[in-house]
């Protein structure tokens, strides 16, 4: 089997170590008896910092809940998840909550954004209610970034899919996190709007330094990433660097002939 882990480096990363999540032997069940599912089965995997990673596989491969696992948004069976030094698996509620609304930001396929309020307001509302000021200087690179400069007085409903997914792209943006997780963020969205989103997300990979991971069905999302996992049955069975949208289907093709074989 494929493992996607790697050999930490030592030194010259300023601080924090070069993976920014890691999963060490993470076992996720559901339900108990006959109708147990172990949606993630032993699995281990270092989230590189300042990279994007794309987790792809078959429906009900466990995509969603290594996400939800990494993030801390759900407990595992058994295991260990560390974000940076701090190993999630053993806090606490509130000191999770504390952790996810500090350090983490998320992208989800449906906007989340509050009706009433302009998209600045949106884009700043997680640091209002945990009570932190914006660093302003960062938060107008982030909206140069994504492209909202002349709509930020904008009501979601002024603006169009891609434009408020913007907006949530700039809101995980906005209080510079540890690491980002993205669940399908451009499935509601026609491919240029995606492609728009996606480009963005590699932008500010690579100029703002930021950790993405993102889950996706799609082979042309997955291209905009560093790095592909691919789950099947609750494990990681391989990995792809670099990669294209023709090599991301190719191996997903390959998947799909050996299913039917074996
Ligand atoms: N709350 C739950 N209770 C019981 N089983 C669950 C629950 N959530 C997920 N599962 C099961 O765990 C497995 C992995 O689900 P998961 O949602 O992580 O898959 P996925 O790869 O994200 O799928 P998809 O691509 O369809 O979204 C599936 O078999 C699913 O049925």
């Amino acid at each position: 089997m494929a493992t996607a882990v790697t050999t930490p480096k030592h030194g010259g990363t300023g601080g924090s170590s070069a993976v920014a999540a890691r999963a060490r032997q993470v076992v996720k069940a559901y339900g108990s008896g006959e109708t147990r599912v172990v949606a993630l089965d032993h699995v281990d995997v270092d989230i590189m910092r300042g990279r994007f990673t794309a987790i792809m596989g078959p429906s009900g491969s466990g995509k969603s809940t290594l996400m939800h696992c990494l993030a801390g948004l759900d407990t595992v069976t058994s295991g260990e998840i560390h974000l940076d030094e701090t190993e999630i698996t053993r806090l606490k509620d509130a000191k999770l909550t504390r952790l996810r609304r500090d350090r983490v930001g998320f992208i989800f396929q449906a906007f989340n954004l509050l009706p009433t309020l302009n998209a600045l307001e949106n884009i700043t509302l997680p640091m209002d209610i945990a009570g932190r000021a914006p660093d302003t200087a960062w938060l107008n690179r982030v909206v140069e970034t994504v492209g909202l400069a002349d709509r930020l007085k904008h009501r979601p409903s002024q603006l169009s899919g891609g434009q408020q997914q913007r907006v949530a792209v700039a809101r995980a943006l906005a209080s510079r996190p540890d690491i980002i997780f993205g669940d399908e963020p451009t499935g509601n969205l026609d491919s240029r709007s995606g492609a728009e989103i996606l480009g963005f997300l590699r932008r500010s990979v690579d100029e703002l330094a930021q950790t993405i991971v993102m889950v996706t069905h799609d082979p042309v999302a997955a291209s905009y990433a560093d790095r592909v996992l691919y789950l099947a049955d609750g494990r990681i069975v391989d990995e792809m660097l670099d990669p294209t949208a023709e090599q991301v289907l190719d191996r997903m093709k390959d998947f799909d002939a050996r299913g039917r074989t074996s």
